[in-house]
Order: C-alpha cells, then sequence, then structure tokens
C-alpha cells in the first residue's frame, strides 16, 4: 500500500514574482534561486500536481518605472514582456537541469526562442506531466503578470492560483512597515476590497473574484511552503468567496 501523502490539489497556477528571483542581489536573476523553485516544482510534478507557471519581470524591468524615466510606457511594457520571456528561459533551463520536462511559451510570438501560447497545446501538456510556463503576461501593455496569472489560471480551469510573495501572506497593514500587522489565515474577496489591503492590482482581482477562481498567497522564501500547502497544510492567505471559506 503507498504512503504518499495525496495533493489537496489536482491543478495549479503557480505566479513568482521576478523580484524574487533575484535573491539578494539587486538586479536579475540568482542562480540558487531559480534552482530552489525548480527542485519545490519537481516536487509537486512527483505528486502527480499539474503545474502552470507565470514569471514576473520586476528583476529586470518594469514598464512604470522606464515610463516614469522618460519612456513611452508602450515601449516600457514591451520591455517588460520580453524580460518575463528572459525570466522563463532561466526557469526552464533550470527544470531541464532537474528533470522535470517543461515548455515555454510566450504570448507574443518569439518564433524559434520559445513556443507561442496555445492553450489547448497548454492543456495537453499539462495532462501529460509537464511544466508550462506561461511567459510574455497577457501580451498587452498596462496589464500585469498577476493578471496574467489569473487570466491563464481560469484559462486552463486551475484548482487555485498561488502568489508567492516575500512575506507569509496576507496581513492586516504592511507586515514591512507595520510590525502588529495581524496576519489572516482567510480572506473573503469583499473583505479584501472593503479593507483595502493589497494583494494584486484591481483588474487581476476582481478578474480571479469575477471568475469564482481562489488565490493563495504564500511566503515563496520559506521552504517546503509550496509542497505544505499542496499537502492540506495551512500556509499563507487562501482568498475565496466568503461561503467557500468555512
Ligand atoms: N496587507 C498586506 N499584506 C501583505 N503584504 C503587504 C500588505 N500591504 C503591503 N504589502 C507588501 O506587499 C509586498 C508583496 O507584494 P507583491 O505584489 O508580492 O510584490 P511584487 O510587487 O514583487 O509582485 C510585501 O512584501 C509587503 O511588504
Ligand atoms: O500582461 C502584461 C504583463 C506584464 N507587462 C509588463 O511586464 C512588466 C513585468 O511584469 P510584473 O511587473 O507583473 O512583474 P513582477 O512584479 O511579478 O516581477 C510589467 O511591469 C509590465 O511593464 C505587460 O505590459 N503586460
Amino acid at each position: 500500500m503507498s504512503t504518499n501523502p495525496k495533493p489537496s490539489y489536482r491543478r495549479i497556477l503557480l505566479k513568482l514574482s521576478g523580484e524574487a528571483l533575484m535573491g539578494d542581489e539587486g538586479f536579475g536573476i540568482d542562480p540558487k534561486i531559480l534552482d530552489r523553485m525548480a527542485h519545490e516544482i519537481k516536487e509537486l510534478i512527483e505528486m502527480g500536481v499539474q503545474v502552470g507557471l507565470v514569471i514576473g519581470g520586476g528583476n529586470l524591468f518594469r514598464g512604470k518605472g522606464l515610463a516614469e524615466a522618460g519612456m513611452n510606457r508602450v515601449v516600457g511594457d514591451q520591455m517588460g514582456m520580453l524580460a518575463t520571456v528572459m525570466n522563463g528561459l532561466a526557469m526552464r533551463d533550470a527544470l531541464h537541469r532537474a528533470f522535470v520536462n517543461a515548455r515555454l511559451m510566450s504570448a507574443i510570438d518569439l518564433t524559434g526562442v520559445c513556443d507561442s501560447y496555445n492553450w489547448a497545446e497548454a492543456i495537453s501538456l499539462l495532462k501529460s506531466g509537464r511544466v508550462v510556463i506561461f511567459s510574455a503576461g497577457t501580451g498587452n501593455p498596462f496589464f500585469t503578470t498577476d493578471s496574467a496569472a489569473c487570466l491563464r489560471g481560469i484559462e486552463i480551469e486551475a484548482d487555485a492560483v498561488f502568489k508567492g510573495t516575500k512575506v507569509d501572506g496576507i496581513y492586516s497593514d504592511d507586515p514591512v512597515t507595520n510590525p502588529d500587522a495581524e496576519l489572516y489565515s482567510k480572506l473573503s474577496y469583499s473583505e479584501i476590497l472593503d479593507k483595502e489591503l493589497k494583494v494584486m492590482d484591481l483588474a487581476a482581482f476582481t478578474l480571479a473574484r469575477d471568475h469564482s477562481m481562489p488565490i493563495r498567497v504564500f511566503n515563496m522564501n520559506r521552504e517546503g511552503a509550496l509542497k505544505s500547502i499542496i499537502l492540506g497544510g495551512s500556509e499563507g492567505t487562501v482568498i475565496d468567496h466568503v461561503e467557500n471559506l468555512n
């Protein structure tokens, strides 16, 4: 009889911020962080969980920051989207080195570099145990990779969007500036809006709410947190409709 613990999730969309990939560096990609994430994802695949991945680009370029420095916003956002492709290439490489089958798709066609986004193919790859990395965000300027995570999560019918961040979940206030802030284990979509808590930008958040896509916010710097949640652990904060939270 198998004693392997049974995962609580069948298919997830994991969003990793670009900033998290840079580790202690001020810019770029820390290969140690990439390798750790690749091994954490490998554990999920070995448990039979299907994993779609959206990676941010904030470690390299953000359109908003480039626009503040004088660049055209659309061009800045295009650079930001291409930055997510670079992070995606690095993550695919780290997954391959960890002997995990992975495909990189881009919302912007980049022939010869990676595949173009294709919904049906993505579903088929996920079913066959491949990690699918969705890069270039939504393919449109003025959006974020959080919007891309919610969009792709809904498209692939994920059980939840997992948002990896630098703190343990959603607090009553920013825990970095307020040490008395309290960590919530569960919140409804409407509580987030009423309390004006910062989870993700409004476009991404309302997309998730309108399509009843639960969001799980967790600390991606805490080793093993992801696996623990997948096995039913209570780390992080769950966001859902109030009737689904009890
Ligand atoms: N109520 C809150 N709960 C949790 N984190 C918050 C809250 N308000 C602000 N923050 C800040 O948001 C940051 C995480 O935001 P996130 O969107 O993951 O970052 P990024 O911009 O890198 O994607 C945390 O490091 C924390 O300092
Ligand atoms: O659908 C998208 C997704 C991303 N971006 C651009 O890509 C940058 C990097 O993404 P994001 O800021 O979401 O990365 P993260 O904060 O997760 O590292 C953004 O700032 C935008 O400039 C965009 O234009 N459209």
